[in-house]
């Protein structure tokens, strides 16, 4: 076994944290789900919330492939985005599982496009066919929720104090729930006024996290649909705020901050 100096970028959104691979010019070592739960593992590894590995891609500037901590690969991050289009420094294309989304840096900080919201049972997905904007489920003071996808799965719950709610207990119970084939996000929110949101998000593969800006998508865009907020609000999250637009062309536009905190390496076992 040869050892392989692995160089990593630390970023991240509104505390949302990333450890950034670039493999565009150069060939990394294959990375196993337990090495990269391993390295996300805020005990053992570097730590972060979610591991992205940006690749070359034929029609967008660059692909970016996601890593919950846990080690799976998921479709959308809203907040890794904002990040690598801050990396990338100039209006860029993102090839992600869950679409082509494009960013552009502007002086309130990386305005993404996230495209459109899906609402249909099936492209959430649940496990069987329901009203996504008023579902007949609920877990203890959680019910009626709202269902959207936004490049990956999110429930979102509407209460009068989402702080109250004890996310940490009720977030893994219901990502794992047999009603979401491919788990879910958990969001509790809060309505300030027609164009304010609070939230707090349980994030599928990762636990409660700073922010979550698909769960900030979704989020805003279940309040439009119940008709509680305008089409443009901003959504406050522990870590801080993100605007979030849905515009007359359907598509959702989020516009927020990205940090680059520091650059390192470490060594890994480059496998034959
Ligand atoms: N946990 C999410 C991925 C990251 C989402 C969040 N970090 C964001 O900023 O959108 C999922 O499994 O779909």
């Amino acid at each position: 076994m040869a050892l392989m100096r692995v160089k990593f970028t630390k970023m991240h959104g509104l505390g949302n944290d990333f450890i950034v691979l670039d493999a565009r010019d150069k060939t990394l070592p294959v990375l196993s789900k337990e090495t990269i739960r391993a390295l996300s593992d805020r005990t053992m590894g570097i730590g972060c919330d979610q591991f992205l590995i940006l690749e070359s891609h034929a029609e967008a500037t660059v692909r970016m492939r996601i890593f919950n901590a846990d080690g799976g690969e998921v479709e959308a991050c809203g907040n890794a985005a904002r990040a690598i289009g801050l990396l990338l420094g100039e209006p860029a294309t993102i090839a992600t599982a869950g679409g082509l989304i494009s960013t552009t840096p502007q002086d309130a900080g990386i305005a993404v496009d996230m495209g459109e919201p899906r609402f249909d049972w099936d492209a959430i997905p649940l496990a069987y066919p329901m009203d996504t904007a008023a579902m007949p489920v609920g877990w203890d003071m959680l019910e009626k929720p709202l269902a959207v996808n936004v490049g990956n799965p999110h429930v979102i719950f509407f209460v009068d104090d989402c702080d109250a709610v004890p996310l940490d207990s009720l977030g893994p119970q219901i990502e794992t729930d047999p009603l979401f084939p491919h788990r879910i996000n958990v969001n509790v929110a809060s309505v300030v006024d027609r164009q304010t949101l609070r939230l707090r998000v349980w994030e599928r593969g990762v636990g409660l996290t700073r922010a979550c800006g698909t769960g900030a998508c979704a989020t805003a865009i279940a309040a439009m649909r119940r008709g509680l907020v305008e089409r443009d609000v901003t959504v406050h999250l522990p870590g801080g705020p993100l605007r979030i637009t849905w515009g007359e062309n359907n598509r959702i536009t989020m516009t927020g901050p990205a940090t680059e905190a520091f650059r390192g390496s470490f060594e890994l076992d480059d496998y034959p």
